[in-house]
């Protein structure tokens, strides 16, 4: 099966082309403040402007206020929004969008009552837990804790990189992967080379299914 893959994080325009050009099949903007990948409003709207047709455009939020998500979507066009912190499936499901919610896992049976809390969104994203940070740490966690029956789809993120992307697909079989830190040169700031050779190990394993 064809895993779908996803770079996040982007704020130049350059490496929105080079994400497109590797062959990603969605793209990520973080709409949140404290990160060092944070876009505003007016530079997201330029970002998505680089967006070709068949790409599509995720919004990244961290316990925003539904004000500025409007705002947001008022300015840019984005095709899914990615919920990352502690928001309720009412709030994600207020926007007339489809979208994602992103948990950390640190315990089993996490996942599954997940499934069952946000079955409205259209996949779940399981990223690595920390105390300090919401996501985009570049670390993994342990992949056992991910069950095999997924009543949705199921988004691997998490310290992804080209050198453990392959081995991730095969053992969790994900709907998709995503990536961010693993393929920057400088947070922020992402590399050409190693979004290519992400996408490059991606469609490997996908060969060899
Ligand atoms: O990228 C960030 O700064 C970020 C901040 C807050 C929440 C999530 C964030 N990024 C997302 O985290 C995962 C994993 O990232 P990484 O590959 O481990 O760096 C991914 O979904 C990012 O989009």
């Amino acid at each position: 099966m064809t895993t779908r893959a996803k770079i996040c994080g982007l704020t130049r325009a350059e490496d929105v082309r080079d994400a497109v050009a590797s062959g990603a099949d969605a793209l990520g903007l973080v709409f949140y403040e404290p990160s060092p990948r944070a876009v505003s409003v007016e530079w997201g709207a330029e970002l998505a402007a680089e967006v070709p047709a068949f790409v599509t455009l995720v919004g990244l939020f961290v316990n925003p206020s539904d004000r500025f998500v409007r705002t947001v979507l008022d300015r840019v066009p984005l095709d899914v929004l990615q919920f990352h912190g502690d928001e309720s499936p009412e709030f994600c499901n207020q926007f007339g969008r489809r979208w994602i919610k992103a948990i950390r896992v640190r315990e089993f049976g996490q996942i599954e009552r997940a499934f069952t809390e946000y079955r409205k969104a259209c996949g779940l994203l399981v990223d690595a837990w920390d105390p300090d940070r919401y996501g985009g740490t570049g670390q993994s966690f342990n992949w056992q804790l991910i069950p095999e029956k997924r009543p949705m789809p199921l988004i691997l993120a998490g310290g992804l990189s080209s050198d453990n992307v392959f081995r991730a697909i095969e053992q969790v079989q994900p709907w998709a992967v995503d990536v961010s830190g693993g393929v920057e040169e400088q947070k922020g700031v992402k590399d050409r080379s190693k979004m290519f050779n992400f996408m490059k190990e991606v469609r490997r394993v996908c060969k060899t299914d």
